[in-house]
């Protein structure tokens, strides 16, 4: 696993503690040896292709699966006992919502369960619900009912909210408000963690970013930091002859992530252009048609879980 931001053992006041979790179906490691802790306050994306983990780590977090090895600690605690006094809000895929009921009805139940309510109107208000309070839930579009899920998981003061691609189905607009609220409840001091397909969200909306893959952290750090392991530049040039001591050259260069030689084109990935670029000159190389640039988020981590299977292969 990369590390990235330097950490010392989880303090008293982790919001969520993971110590070498594994989790297996019929013998397939679906969690293995996860060991990470999330601060009161931070935005956490946790990033990872289809079948990484991901949901299997936010069920282990909620209660609703118990680890085969390692202890998961939430606020201290047991999971379902800082469930249980209403510090964990959660808006999961999975399950129905009832639908027989109105929005209001059906928001309203959940503030009369919590501990710590928030006022219904309130609720619905920050959901973007207000307009369509009277409504069916069995008649929603697949954003609104996003929104109902967002309002049931924020019905009351949570320390933690959970959130397993909370944006799917939502329009920009919707998304949009949706970041800014959950940026609100950020800001007072709750802890946010959310996983996501979207990486542009991740990129713009985590303090911090976990990277997923076959059930182990691959990277953590902020997004800038994840793109520079990466290697998030890409420089290209022609050069006017290439040879192996050339390539042998090349592949000195500081900060390089990744080396492609095509005829007399050479595509870099490098985690710092300027210093790369620099020796190359110091080297006595001499590009043409120099090209520097950026790669996303996206690209990022598919540098990144590709680099991890062409270890394991
Ligand atoms: N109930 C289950 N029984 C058997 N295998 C499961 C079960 N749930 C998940 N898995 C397997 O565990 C692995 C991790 O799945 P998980 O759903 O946690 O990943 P994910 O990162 O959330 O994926 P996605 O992005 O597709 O939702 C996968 O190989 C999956 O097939």
């Amino acid at each position: 696993m990369v590390r990235m931001t330097t950490t010392t053992a989880p303090p008293a006041t982790s919001a969520v503690a993971f110590e070498r979790v594994s989790k297996a179906y019929d013998g397939v490691p679906a969690v293995d040896t996860l060991t990470l802790d999330l601060r009161p306050g931070e935005t956490v994306a946790l990033l990872g292709p289809n079948g990484a983990g991901k949901s299997t780590t936010l069920d282990l977090l909620l209660g609703l699966r118990r680890p085969d090895s390692g202890t998961v600690r939430v606020f201290g605690g047991d999971p379902r006992a800082a469930i249980t006094a209403g510090r964990v809000g959660a808006m999961l895929q999975s399950g129905g919502l009832m639908g027989e009921v109105t929005v209001r009805e059906l928001v309203g139940l959940a503030c009369a369960l919590h501990p710590r309510p928030h006022p219904v109107d309130d609720v619905l208000a920050h959901a973007d619900l207000t307009r369509i309070a009277g409504r069916d839930v069995g008649r929603l579009s697949g954003g609104q009912e996003q929104r109902v899920r967002f309002a049931l998981a924020t019905a009351g003061a949570n320390d933690l909210i959970v959130l397993d691609e909370p944006t799917t189905g939502m329009d920009v607009t919707s998304r949009q408000a949706f970041w800014a609220t959950m940026r609100e409840q950020a800001d007072r001091g709750r802890a946010v963690l959310f996983a996501t397909h979207y990486l542009e969200e991740a990129d713009a909306i985590a303090d911090r970013v976990l990277v997923l893959y076959r059930g182990r952290l691959l990277a953590d750090g902020t997004a800038a930091e994840i793109k520079a392991r990466a290697g998030a530049r890409r420089i290209t040039f022609d050069l006017a002859g290439i040879d192996e001591a050339v390539t042998e050259r090349l592949r000195s260069l500081p900060f390089l992530a990744g080396l492609d030689v095509s005829g007399r084109t050479v595509r870099l990935r490098s985690g710092d252009a300027d210093a790369t670029v620099h020796a190359l000159y110091g080297l006595g190389i001499y590009p043409h048609n120099l090209e520097v640039a950026g790669l996303g988020l996206e690209q990022a981590f598919v540098a990144i879980t590709e680099a991890e299977e062409a270890k394991t292969a």
